[in-house]
């Protein structure tokens, strides 16, 4: 079984404004509702490629009910902690240009960390949990790294989507995926890259700390896989971008989904490049009835 975590799950609020003016009264000219957080996107795109998660995390108030109803009508597996507090609303806002405002999360109380990390006893060897997205408030930054570990002790992989410490402090516990974009690669050597040979030593990078395998997303650049038998690069696929928000988050479901079947990390690349790609080329997470179309327009070329 594959299992999301998402700590600090979120209703995305995208609000459409078409001409923006700070300062002033402005009038949406529509808006959308969404269950939001790293880890549920990561389900719900696993659930339109017919792979079965459970979604685990923090969900509380009228929020965390909202994306609750929506995760059982979609029929995502789910067992999330609940918790006293709201689950936040993440602002996303649509005009010229895209510009997120994320919340900082709700408090957690000691009983619901230990409930939460109690669902993690009855994951069996052969599942993998994938960790994705920031850290309610009060959480500590280290929190990651006690997760790890009980995924250890239970003898199951997983994969990590973070930033900066808690992405560097998990490569040592050998992660099958890490999917850094290319500017959260950067803050985590300190650097910035012009093109991509400038970015390769830092993809084997990734690998020498302990990753098994790492992507760099490109988002319209493509993406980049690295693995112990070579460098991988995917074609740019072309149609109008709609919404890049879970793009990431799609194509972690799309390598993980496949590779737990299919032990094939190009393959399973492909899958992600189609997902992330599909997401971005529609309003919500991405169809499955779309993912499918855009797999025959994946190319992956090794390049390394
Ligand atoms: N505008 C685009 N055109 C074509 N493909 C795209 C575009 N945006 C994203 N993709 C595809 O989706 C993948 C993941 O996107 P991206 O690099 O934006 O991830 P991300 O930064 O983690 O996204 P997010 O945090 O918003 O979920 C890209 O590597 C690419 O394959
Ligand atoms: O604040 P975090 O946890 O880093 O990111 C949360 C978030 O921006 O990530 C998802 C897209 O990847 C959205 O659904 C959600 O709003």
């Amino acid at each position: 079984m594959i299992y999301t975590v998402t700590l600090n799950p979120s209703i995305d609020y995208i609000v459409h404004v078409d001409h923006l003016k700070i300062g002033t009264l402005n009038r949406m000219s529509s808006e959308l509702k969404f269950p939001g957080g790293k880890g549920i996107n990561v389900s719900r795109i696993l659930k339109r490629i017919q792979t079965p998660s459970v979604a685990l995390g923090f969900l509380g108030g009228f929020t965390g009910r909202f994306i609750l109803d929506w995760l059982k009508a979609e029929g995502v597996l789910n067992q999330f902690t609940q918790i006293a507090a709201d689950t936040r609303i993440n602002i996303k806002l649509k005009a010229e240009s895209e510009t997120e405002i994320n919340g900082v999360g709700p408090h957690i109380s000691d009983k619901e960390i230990q409930n939460l990390k109690a669902e993690l006893d009855t994951i069996q060897p052969s599942d993998i949990v994938v960790l994705s997205g920031s850290l309610p408030g009060n959480l500590p930054d280290g929190f990651y790294q006690e997760l790890i570990q009980l995924i250890h002790k239970q003898g199951a992989e997983f994969v990590i989507d973070t930033t900066g410490d808690a992405l560097q402090q998990s490569l040592s516990s050998r992660p099958l995926l890490v999917k850094p974009n290319k500017e959260e690669l950067g803050e985590l050597y300190q650097t910035t890259f012009d093109s991509i040979e400038e970015l390769l030593p830092y993809g084997q990078q990734l690998l020498a700390e302990g990753a098994q395998h790492a992507i760099i997303s490109m988002a319209s650049e493509g993406a980049l896989l690295f693995t112990d038998d070579g460098v991988y690069q995917s074609n740019v696929l072309m149609h109008p971008l709609k919404n890049s928000v879970g793009a990431g988050d799609s194509m972690i479901a799309g390598f993980i989904g496949n590779y737990a079947r299919s032990k094939d990390a190009v393959e399973a690349f492909k899958w992600g490049v189609a997902c992330g790609s599909a997401t971005a080329f529609s309003d919500d997470l991405a169809s499955g009835e779309l993912i499918r179309t855009l797999l025959s327009e994946v190319h992956i070329r090794q390049i390394s």
